[in-house]
């Protein structure tokens, strides 16, 4: 018979020197150099770039030039000098780096949610006398709230998809939601909790079938899974970018609205940013041409600053050597799971194929939001989404294997400490 203790010492071992062989065969690796670490922080594992990436430490430096040298320097002549091009500039180069989509389509601006609520409002334009938007139970909380908003707004009804909390909305549910009456179809193509990736094209394509545009959330997709929008035929689309784009804490947005929809729709907040020739200060709102529109106000050209760097090593290291990452690093993250945890009632709540996954994945057990402060006390820091999921965000150019091996290691201990505390009150 197998002793028990070393067999599972053995699959420790061999767990952690496959995370040692995945590091030094990986071609991303030099990139977790390029991120800045405080001397001596507290953290051992960082799993929850999927919520806030980290800094890179070209960003610090930019940051500081850019203070010195542009803002202090050039003063209010920044604006003239290229600041007032940022948003479609920064846009253009998230379309091409991310989204699979053209110049003069996205634009970077307000948060998500008041980009969501500017691009959904837009999009109904389009169909004029339809009165659903289709949406599901599952979507970020900012989606349904934004929605139920405008839906009282515009008179307008939400048909919800009900959607598996553990997986996401499927091409079936979508076919079987939309109809004449469906003026919009807005979904997240990677799923905030479980991490599914909803099939982009296909859904497109059938809510298309029926007569309606999509707006779809990119948050979770934007720098870790390619997106394809142009290919698509996608219509409208938003995404934040300090998660896998390392723009920092309150970032902007990005907005893509499809050139074939920028002479047909206009966003409701008509503010001078967004106005035909800004600084001739005329009566009267007329939209600037194209996509340049989408803008309200003043342009938060600090808070682009990180991108401008973040962009520099999407650009160099490519979408698709990100996600090859990425597909692995979820991998191993399963593999451990499977390992350590799942005997110890711990529940896969993201898909098992890795092409129906984004970059987190997502553990749940009834104890998981008190365990989650254990983690964080102990520098493994993953985030916790009620009512019993661990997500643990797994940034490509941030992550490594051996980061992934010590903290789900922490989490296996605290796992089988919990588990043995429960049968013993029992
Ligand atoms: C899918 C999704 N949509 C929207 C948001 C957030 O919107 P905002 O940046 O306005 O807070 C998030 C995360 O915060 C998200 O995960
Ligand atoms: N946007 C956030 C914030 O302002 C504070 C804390 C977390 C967040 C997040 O990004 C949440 C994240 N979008 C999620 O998927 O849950």
């Amino acid at each position: 018979m197998t002793d028990p203790v070393t067999s599972s010492a053995r699959t420790q071992d061999d767990l952690a020197r496959r995370a040692q062989e995945l590091d030094a065969a990986d071609p991303l690796r030099a990139y977790r150099d390029h991120f800045l670490t405080p001397e001596g922080g507290d953290v051992i594992a960082y799993l929850d770039g999927n919520s806030l990436g980290r800094p890179l430490a070209a960003t610090a430096e930019r940051m500081e030039r850019f203070v010195a040298e542009e803002w202090a320097g050039r003063l209010i002549r920044g604006w003239t000098d290229g600041w007032l091009d940022w948003p479609q500039s920064v846009g253009d180069r998230i379309a091409a780096a991310a989204l699979g989509a053209a110049a003069g389509q996205t634009v970077v601006a307000d948060s998500t949610t008041v980009m969501l609520y500017k691009l959904a409002r837009a999009a109904l334009d389009l169909t004029p006398g339809r009165h659903e938007i289709v949406l599901d139970t599952d979507n970020f909380p900012t989606d349904r709230y934004v929605l139920e908003g405008i839906a009282a707004e515009r008179g307008l009804r939400l048909r919800w998809i009900e959607a598996d909390p553990a997986a996401g909305v499927t091409d079936e549910q979508v076919a079987a939601a939309v109809g004449p009456d469906t003026a919009l179809v807005v979904l997240s193509h990677v799923a905030y909790r479980s991490g599914h990736l909803a099939d982009g094209a296909a859904i497109t394509r059938t809510a298309h079938a029926a007569g309606a545009p999509v707006l779809w959330d990119l948050c979770h997709s934007a720098g870790s899974v390619p997106v394809r929008l142009d290919a698509w035929e996608a219509d409208f689309a938003v995404g934040c970018t300090y998660k896998y784009l390392n723009g920092g804490p309150g970032a902007p947005a990005f907005g893509y609205i499809a050139r074939r929809h920028q002479d047909a729709t206009q966003q409701p907040v008509w503010g001078w940013m967004g106005r035909k020739d800004a600084f001739e200060m005329e009566q009267g709102y007329v939209p600037a041409p194209g996509v340049r529109s989408a803008l309200s106000g003043t342009p938060p050209i600090l808070a682009m600053v990180p991108l401008l760097s973040s962009l520099d090593m999407l650009e160099e290291a490519g979408i698709e050597a990100v996600r090859a990452k990425s597909v692995q690093l979820t991998e191993f993250s399963l593999e451990l799971a499977h390992a350590w945890l799942t005997e110890h009632g711990v529940r896969v709540a993201s898909p098992l194929a890795a092409d129906e996954r984004g970059g987190h994945v997502t553990l749940c057990r009834a104890d998981f939001r008190e365990l989650t402060q254990e983690l964080w006390k102990r520098g493994v820091v993953p985030d916790f989404r009620a009512p019993d999921g661990i997500r643990i965000g797994l940034a490509p150019l941030s992550t490594s294997y051996d980061e992934v091996y010590r903290g789900m290691a922490v989490l296996a201990d605290l796992v089988r400490a919990g588990a043995k505390t429960s049968a013993d009150a029992r």
